[in-house]
């Protein structure tokens, strides 16, 4: 009889972007599974958007008697010449079973875990570009802070990708500024990853192989690979699932987490996807505010304010529009709630970019095109789409912050307005 244990097929990975956070979970995930080859594929392919890059006279590549250094490159060619994302995360070296690929579709191709790490704003695209080309039962983990607003109202990534492409998708976030977490500095991060049942019997908010309970025989009706399941998400949308079939590792918590958890790279597992990926989204609004209000000289004490406004903000917002789901604990216990506002707010991008536009008195769109080299600011973008959903039914009052930070970022309100606004709206009760 066959065990759990016995697997005949390893898992593949594939890396859906390669920006700055994209690359560091590259790092990571391929640390990971040269250190579990039972459970998965040596190999891990990440698509690059590619470029054209020419390597800058301070970086150590830079070799004037080199055609590599004196004419553009393509990117790809130089992270897998050299082993560095030269652009996007300068200065680490890569471990070298990452491919950098060009094609979308080729770097999916009979990938079992797809992970999703690229700006909110292109996610749309890429997905659509990647409908027919994945394998059916892949499961997918969302590693993007951001919101989609449409028509249909406010879409979390991991049920979006889900839904375009037929898969159950995970989300990871939590506090985790790229450069540390690659420079190997101690981080936590938070995954959700909660799959439904494929076994009516033993029900298990983590994956067992098609129909086996955990820890017994395999179920030889369930080898064909055909069992389904059903996904629905916090908004009632159906997607039909396949079941893993069981000639892969069941993608149980204790084997999704060895696929991120590192020495310096601590994973925590949950089950409240919408949390997390709320948490790592509404965060970056905050950090925006957090960021008008250092630039104007004021104090700790006024970030501390905004950043209590804003965790309060972010749990209205979760419970008010994914009440089945989400669950006020992820906010406040784990490392994708408070944790990371914090550190978003002590050091992040967008409150960087945010401070420096008060300080120069410059749009925030200039400072991110000059300080970050195509590194892109998730907080502005989600402060829009947070109002246009909110407005849509006049609810921007409740949240009062993310208000303010549209506001501000519109030009009807200035920085200083920010105490009167949050305090006349009596915010987080
Ligand atoms: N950087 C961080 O510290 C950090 C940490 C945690 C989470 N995140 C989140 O991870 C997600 C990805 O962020 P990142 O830091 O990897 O990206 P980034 O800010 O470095 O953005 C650059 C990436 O965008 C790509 N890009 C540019 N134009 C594109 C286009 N038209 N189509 C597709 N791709 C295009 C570039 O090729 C590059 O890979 C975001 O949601 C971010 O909030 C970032
Ligand atoms: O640099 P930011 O502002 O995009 O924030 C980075 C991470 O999300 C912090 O956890």
């Amino acid at each position: 009889m066959a065990t759990l244990g016995i697997h005949s097929k390893k898992h593949k990975v594939a890396i859906v972007g390669s920006g700055n956070w994209g690359t560091t979970i590259a790092k990571v995930v391929a640390e990971s599974v040269a250190e579990h080859p039972e459970l998965f594929e040596e190999t891990v392919q990440m698509w690059v958007y590619e470029e054209q890059y020419q390597i800058p006279k301070d970086s150590k590549h830079h070799d004037p008697g080199s055609e590599v250094s004196t004419k553009p490159q393509k990117l790809t060619e130089l992270i897998n010449g050299l082993h560095e994302n030269v652009k996007y995360l300068p200065g680490i070296p890569l471990p070298h079973n990452i491919v950098a690929n060009p094609d979308a579709g080729d770097t999916v191709r009979d990938a079992t875990i797809l992970i999703f790490n690229l700006p909110h704003q292109f996610i749309g695209r890429v997905c659509d570009g990647l409908k027919g080309k994945i394998v059916p039962y892949a499961r997918g983990i969302s590693c993007i802070k951001g919101v989609e607003v449409s028509d249909k109202g406010c879409e979390l990534f991991s049920d979006s990708i889900g839904e375009k492409l037929g898969i159950y998708c995970g989300a990871l976030s939590g506090a985790n500024i790229a450069t540390e977490v690659a420079l190997e500095k101690w981080s936590e991060t938070t995954v959700a990853y909660d799959p439904p049942s494929m076994d009516s019997k033993h029900p298990t908010p983590h994956e067992t192989p098609t129909g086996s309970p955990r820890g017994s025989s395999l179920n030889l009706t369930a080898l064909s690979g055909h069992a389904t399941g059903e996904i629905i998400s916090p908004k009632g949308k159906k997607t039909k699932l396949l079941a893993l079939p069981s000639e892969y590792p069941p993608l149980t918590h204790a084997n999704v987490k060895k696929l991120f958890h590192r020495p310096y790279f601590h994973v925590r597992m949950v089950s409240d996807v919408a949390g997390v990926s709320l948490g790592g989204a509404l965060k970056n609004i905050v950090a925006v505010a957090a960021g008008f209000v250092e630039g104007l000289g004021w104090g700790n004490n006024a970030k501390a304010a905004v950043m209590r406004v804003g965790i309060l903000e972010e749990v209205k917002f979760g419970k008010m529009f994914f009440a089945s789901s989400v669950k006020t604990e992820t906010f406040t216990e784990e490392s994708c709630g408070v944790a990371d506002l914090i550190t978003t707010c002590s050091g992040g991008r967008n409150f960087r970019c945010a401070k420096m536009s008060i300080e120069e008195k410059k749009p925030i769109g200039e400072i991110e095109e000059r300080e970050l080299n195509g590194q892109k600011l998730q907080g502005t973008s989600t402060a829009y789409e947070v109002n246009e959903f909110l407005a849509k039914q006049g609810l921007e009052g409740e949240f009062p912050l993310f208000t303010a930070v549209w506001s501000i970022l519109e030009g009807k309100h200035k920085p200083e307005d920010i105490p009167a606004l949050i305090e006349r709206e009596g915010s987080g009760k």
